[in-house]
């Protein structure tokens, strides 16, 4: 039987006098999870909780064995969270500097980054990136040295808010294999229905609840043609 690795129990968040997740629960065993949703409806404030950025009002998370909002300190250990727009994970002027920054702060000492940050850029066919200014590198590199940063922790589950909203479509399809192939788990945002073609579970997120989950073959048509009967304009 699958063990459930992620579960939300009753989560509501409440913010600026609005409910943004109402009594929202969960149980998540599957390898690739994307989550859907109009804008607003909640997805990124659900990844942030997962990730314990967010604390719940109400109700309990627990992600890969760990409550979350208890035991914040290690929990970029279990759940990395890449930002849909690299400049807001990005901080360092080089890439050696970035991709040695995490394990640095979770006690590497800095010979020891810097050898593991090496090897996973060998592993990952960009030695050559070691020196780069982050500057000089296209909004694709970007985000991959943000899921390499992320990977150096070894999270069990990786949380991806939009990875592709800023690609072109060769780097799309590059970056979808690399998720594709990761051992981790995957929690993936995205408004792109095609991103989802090979995952095992899409939720569907409305108004801060879950209006339908299940697989992408039962899903995905559906939101497809709820979405062209909504008229947002
Ligand atoms: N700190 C906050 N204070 C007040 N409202 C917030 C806060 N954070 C999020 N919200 C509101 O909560 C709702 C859900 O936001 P969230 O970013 O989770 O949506 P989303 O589904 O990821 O949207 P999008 O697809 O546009 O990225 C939005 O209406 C947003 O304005």
């Amino acid at each position: 039987m699958n063990q459930t690795k992620i579960s939300l129990k009753n989560v509501t968040l409440t913010r600026g006098g609005q409910t943004i997740l109402k009594n929202m629960s969960l149980a998540i065993t599957e390898q690739r999870v994307g989550i859907i949703g109009y804008n607003g409806s909640g997805k990124s404030t659900l990844l942030r909780l997962l990730c314990g950025l967010l604390a719940p009002d109400s109700g309990t998370i627990r992600v890969h064995n760990q409550t979350v909002h208890e035991h914040q300190k290690d929990l970029f250990k279990t759940a990395g969270l890449i930002f849909q727009n690299p400049d807001h994970q990005l901080i360092f002027p080089t890439v050696i500097e970035e991709l040695c920054f995490g394990l640095r702060n979770i006690g590497y000492a800095k010979a020891e980054a810097i050898s593991k940050a090496e090897q996973l850029l060998v592993q990952y066919e960009r030695s050559h990136w070691r020196d780069f200014p982050v500057a000089s590198l296209s909004e694709g590199q970007k985000q991959l040295l943000c899921i390499l940063s992320i990977l150096l922790m070894e999270p069990s589950v990786l949380l991806f808010d939009e990875p592709y909203s800023a690609l072109d479509y060769p780097t799309r399809l590059q970056l979808a294999q690399v998720i594709q192939a990761l051992p981790q788990q995957a929690i993936m945002v995205s408004h792109e229905p095609n991103s989802f073609a090979d995952f095992d579970r899409i939720i569907w997120i409305d108004h801060g609840q879950v209006r339908m989950d299940g697989s992408p073959e039962t899903i995905l048509p559906a939101y497809e043609r709820a979405a062209q009967d909504r008229n947002t304009l």
